[in-house]
Order: C-alpha cells, then sequence, then structure tokens
C-alpha cells in the first residue's frame, strides 16, 4: 500500500477534452490543479483565452486552473498526477516528465506493436510508482458541465483508489473505488472496438437488434478476455465495462461509434479520420486488443470483425454475415 494520504494539488497531464474535464472536475472537488498541454502555443492560447477551442470549446476554464506547457511547473508539489494522453502516444510522452507522484492512466486503449494496457506502459516506465485506472461511461463534455455521472478509480493499491476516488468525487461526479485494474482496462479499451462495430450495423441500416446482439456478445469476450489476463467478469459488468458500453453504443456524441456509423454508410476510414482532429481510440486498439487477445488463446470474433474492416480485408456487411454464419453454441 503507497503513503497516500489525500490530495491538495492535481496535476493533470494532456489537455485534450478528457484532462480538460478531469483538471475542471479536479477543481470543483476542491483540490490546486494544474493542466499540462504539451505545445507551449496551444497552453499560451488556453491561457489567454480561459479555453480549449480545440477540444472543448465553449467552456470556460476557471482562472484557478493553471495552464502550462512545463511539465515540472504542473507536477510541482502534486500529491495525484491524472495521465490523460491518448493510448497510442502514452509511452512517448512519458519521458518528458519528471518524477511522478502516484498516479491514475485515463487513457483507454492497446498499445499498438506492444498490446500493452495503459497500466503496463507507466509500470514499465516508472517501475513502483503507485498507479490506478479511472475509467467509466464519461463524455469530457458532459463532466466539464457538471452534469451527473459515474466511474471507478481501480487500484492494486488500497490507499491510493480510496484516497483518490473520495478527492475527485464532488457534486455531480461520483467515483466508487475498484481492486480490479486489469478489469477495469480491459472493459475501457475494448469498448471502443465495440462502439465501432455497434456504430457500422447502424450506419449500414442492419438494425437494432444487430446492434443490441453486438454489444452483448460484445459484452462477453470482453469479459473472456478480462478473465484470461487476471481481471474479473464482474467488473467487465459495472461501469468501467457494461457502463461504458451502453454510453459509447448508443450515444451519439461518441467519436468511436460515429466512426463506425460513418464506415457502415460506405465512407472510407481515412476520409473520416482526415475530417477529425481528436483521438478516435478504437481504431489503433483492435487489432492490438486482438493481438493480445490470441496470445492468451482468447477468442474475440467482433474485435476481429472491426480490425477486418479497419483494415480494409471485409465490408461491414460481409463482417456482420460472417459473424452470423460462425458455428452455433451454447451462449456461456
Ligand atoms: N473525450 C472523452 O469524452 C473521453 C472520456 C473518457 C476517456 N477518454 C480517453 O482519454 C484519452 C484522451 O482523449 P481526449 O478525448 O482527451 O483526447 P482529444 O481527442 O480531445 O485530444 C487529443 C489529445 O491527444 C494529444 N496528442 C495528440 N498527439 C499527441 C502526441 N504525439 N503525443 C502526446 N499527445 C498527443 C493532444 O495534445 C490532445 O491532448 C483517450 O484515451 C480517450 O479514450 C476520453
Ligand atoms: O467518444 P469516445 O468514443 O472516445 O468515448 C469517450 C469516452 O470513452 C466515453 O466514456
Amino acid at each position: 500500500m503507497s503513503p497516500f494520504h489525500g490530495i491538495g494539488r492535481v496535476a493533470v497531464i494532456g489537455a485534450g477534452a478528457w484532462g480538460t474535464a478531469l483538471a475542471l472536475q479536479a477543481l470543483r472537488a476542491g483540490a490546486a490543479t494544474a493542466l499540462w498541454a504539451r505545445d507551449p502555443d496551444r497552453a499560451l492560447a488556453m491561457r489567454a483565452a480561459r479555453e480549449n477551442a480545440a477540444h472543448l470549446p465553449g467552456q470556460l476554464l476557471p482562472a484557478e486552473l493553471r495552464i502550462t506547457a512545463d511539465a515540472e511547473e504542473a507536477l510541482e508539489g502534486a500529491d495525484l498526477a491524472l495521465l490523460v494522453v491518448p493510448c497510442q502516444h502514452l509511452a512517448g510522452m512519458l519521458p518528458r516528465l519528471p518524477a511522478l507522484p502516484p498516479s491514475l492512466v485515463a487513457a483507454k486503449g492497446v498499445e499498438h506493436g506492444t498490446l500493452r494496457l495503459p497500466l503496463e506502459i507507466l509500470a514499465d516506465a516508472r517501475p513502483g510508482l503507485p498507479a490506478g485506472v479511472l475509467s467509466g461511461p464519461n463524455f469530457a463534455r458532459e463532466v466539464a458541465q457538471g452534469l451527473p455521472a459515474a466511474a471507478v478509480v481501480a487500484s492494486l493499491d488500497e490507499a491510493l483508489r480510496q484516497g483518490a476516488a473520495a478527492s475527485l468525487s464532488s457534486g455531480g461526479f461520483r467515483l466508487y473505488d475498484h481492486d480490479d485494474p486489469v478489469g477495469a482496462e480491459v472493459g475501457g479499451a475494448a469498448k471502443n472496438v465495440i462502439a465501432i462495430a455497434a456504430g457500422a450495423v447502424i450506419g449500414a441500416g442492419l438494425g437494432e437488434n444487430a446492434r443490441a446482439a453486438l454489444v452483448t456478445r460484445g459484452l462477453a469476450e470482453i469479459a473472456r478476455l478480462a478473465v484470461a489476463l487476471g481481471g474479473r467478469a464482474e467488473t467487465v459488468a459495472g461501469l468501467s465495462g457494461l457502463g461504458d458500453l451502453l454510453l459509447t453504443c448508443t450515444g451519439g456524441s461518441s467519436r468511436n461509434f460515429s466512426l463506425g456509423l460513418a464506415l457502415g454508410q460506405g465512407r472510407h476510414l481515412a476520409a473520416i479520420l482526415a475530417e477529425r482532429n481528436s483521438v478516435t481510440e478504437g481504431v489503433a486498439t483492435a487489432p492490438a486488443l486482438l493481438a493480445r487477445a490470441a496470445a492468451v488463446g482468447v477468442e474475440m470474433p467482433i474485435t476481429a470483425a472491426v480490425a477486418d474492416v479497419l483494415e480494409g480485408r471485409m465490408d461491414v456487411v460481409g463482417a456482420v454475415e460472417q459473424l452470423m454464419n460462425r458455428p452455433l453454441r451454447q451462449e456461456v
């Protein structure tokens, strides 16, 4: 257990939509909060306009929120760091940071090539650092606005998960502590992939029944992988799994769902991505998740179908046909 005693200062690393929303929440919960943006010009613009125009336009950033591109300054005296850089950039960003306090990773994905989950990336870069994940059904815009939302803080470190959940909760944001970081990370990463599938079936006009079946069978394959990696199936049935699937597979604001929707409507992946300035984690995560599952002998047919579509080996209708024609079996 870490000597974690509570939070007076929070450093949020990564000034995308989610980092900005979490910084606002930390501030609301009473922590002195700094938000680190890697680009000095962006930090300057955000400080001047009190707005993150690129990722959360129209949302006021109060004067008490310190915004800086200097990592030393952001982390000085911090009791907790929230690492909110997209999964594919986390490993590249960590060497730019000085010593970290206990940290929560809020990215959702699996790293291309190495097949690591975010906490594994952090543990490789900072061995022994008390760490956990923050994950749940949370659109950044709503959390920034203070609308009601819930998530989990999952860590093997009891003091960290309980202290962070208590200190970052307030008003509209309710954090549950959890002792299964693997289950929480697998759920958070994989829901992005299932959301692409859900969007694709709706975009291709295959119907609501198809979506409900995909989400439910998606949940089953996520649980199989979580268990194989040392997590628990019940975690996948909670906020970080089922909760996030419900949000991203039905909420039109999900980037993963909307990307799937456009693919289902026949648009090309490159064209969809070219129009976006924000991250769609499921695109890089689908093949990485599939490879990670294969390495532990877990079958993930929906994830495989999404990877096939993303990598141009199959169209959406063909992929769904293939799923429908798999051998019949018992549900569980
Ligand atoms: N936006 C949400 O509603 C939300 C909610 C929960 C979790 N998340 C997760 O949080 C993570 C961050 O997503 P986001 O929505 O804040 O991002 P975003 O799409 O709003 O912004 C992209 C971020 O990536 C950073 N970035 C781009 N290239 C980079 C590089 N080469 N090195 C380092 N950083 C780079 C940008 O600076 C910016 O901070 C993702 O894993 C996402 O799945 C997002
Ligand atoms: O917009 P998405 O699909 O990246 O989803 C954002 C969050 O992960 C929802 O919990």
